[in-house]
């Protein structure tokens, strides 16, 4: 994710862009994650202990009729923080107002959202880590006092006038808690992280969104989907609409294991998620470096990708899947990598492919 909007995307970016497995939403997502989003607690599927949590703090505020503590959501691209804000609005019978951190630039831009918010609305601000700093200041007082000082003029003759607010809920999501500054994190009532989802999770939301498109899924097709969906249903929601695809046009229509299999074979996204690029990384590894450990760079090269590339668009994948570590010798496949290629690892001492290996790494150096 690239700070300035404005800037032109770098390589990994482009080659994120458009992957079937990236978890970041595309444009096709867009379109089409409104009318896949559930609308309540009790359809959102999995992620048993933030929606009990969250039911309790919700259910809590409705009863005292007050309006619900602040809530950061935090957890990686496409596990729901969006539609859980939503989920929270709909839950307080609250409109929600939507916006986002690189959105707010400006101190004022904020105080012109936070003065206009009704009593009990809930405000969602998206990538609030990417907020500006004075705007961020402003949002302490607001989320503890419900007041805001404008500053109205400049330098020594500026004043500051201060703003009531209504009591409002915030929401905020980021997929980078940690960059949050602890002030900031210390201000929310609530904090829910999300993890990753369970395949049986994933077969949940992949048969939801099946009745919803009207498609016939059968459990192995759905869990066929699911075990390749890499934990995150925005991505399971994708490879259903591209198997969708394949079962209209090659079978009839209907979603089994094996137009599930044959669909995401012609997109080239394996039994366990990977993709051209994640197989392509491990093939050097393994096939090259005889496991590794090599340099970044070297592994790059031999993969013909910018190094940004391989370490930010593959291998967080490989190393959340236990298929590749990085050490501070280098990258090293794990056994699970080699039994998931199908190759054998080189023997200690001795072997053709582990002396080869060895050969190649003195060749390109690390
Ligand atoms: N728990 C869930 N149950 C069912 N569907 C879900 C769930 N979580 C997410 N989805 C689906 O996944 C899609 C992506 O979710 P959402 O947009 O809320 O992710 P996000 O965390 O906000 O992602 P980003 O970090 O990119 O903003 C939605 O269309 C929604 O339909
Ligand atoms: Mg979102």
């Amino acid at each position: 994710m690239n700070w300035d909007d404005t800037a032109p995307p770098t390589d990994a970016e482009a080659a994120a862009d458009g992957r079937l497995v990236g978890a970041s939403a595309d444009g096709e997502d867009q379109a089409v994650e409104a009318a896949l989003r559930p609308k309540s607690l009790d359809e959102f599927v999995g992620q048993e202990r933030v929606r009990e949590q969250l039911d309790l703090v919700l259910k809590a505020a409705l009863a005292r009729g007050a309006t619900a503590d602040h809530v950061l959501l935090s957890g990686a691209p496409g596990l729901g923080k969006t539609t859980l804000s939503m989920i929270i609005a709909a839950e307080m019978g609250a409109p929600i107002r939507i916006t986002s951190g690189p959105a707010i630039q400006h101190a004022g831009d904020l105080a012109a959202i936070l003065s206009s918010l009704q009593e009990g609305e809930v405000l969602f601000l998206d990538e609030i880590h990417r907020m500006s700093r004075p705007a961020e200041e402003m949002l302490y007082m607001a989320m503890e006092d419900f007041r805001v000082d404008v500053i109205v003029g400049k330098g020594p003759g500026a004043t500051a006038i201060p703003l009531e607010l209504p009591p409002f809920t915030l929401v905020g999501a980021t997929t980078r808690a940690g960059l949050l500054p602890p002030p900031l994190r210390d201000r929310f009532g609530f904090t829910a992280h999300m993890e990753f989802y369970e395949p049986v999770e994933l077969e949940r939301v992949i048969h939801r969104s099946a009745r919803l498109l009207d498609l016939v899924t059968d459990a192995d097709g759905a869990a066929e989907i699911a075990g390749r969906s890499r934990g995150t249903p925005r991505i399971a929601n994708r490879l259903l609409r591209r198997v969708r695809d394949y079962a209209q046009v090659k079978a009839d229509g209907r979603i089994t294991r094996e137009t599930a299999a044959a669909a995401l074979a012609v997109y080239e996204v394996d039994g366990r998620g990977l993709d051209r690029l994640d197989r392509a990384v491990l093939q050097a590894l393994l096939k090259l470096f005889g496991g590794g450990p090599v340099g970044l760079s070297t592994l790059a090269v031999a993969v013909g990708e910018e190094r940004e590339t391989v370490e930010e668009v593959a291998e967080p994948f490989l190393v959340r899947e236990g298929l590749l570590a990085r050490t501070p010798r280098g990258r090293v496949a794990t056994p699970a990598a080699w039994a998931h290629l199908g190759l054998v690892p080189p023997q200690h001492g001795g072997g053709a492919n582990g002396a080869g290996a060895r050969g190649q790494q003195g060749l390109f150096g690390t």
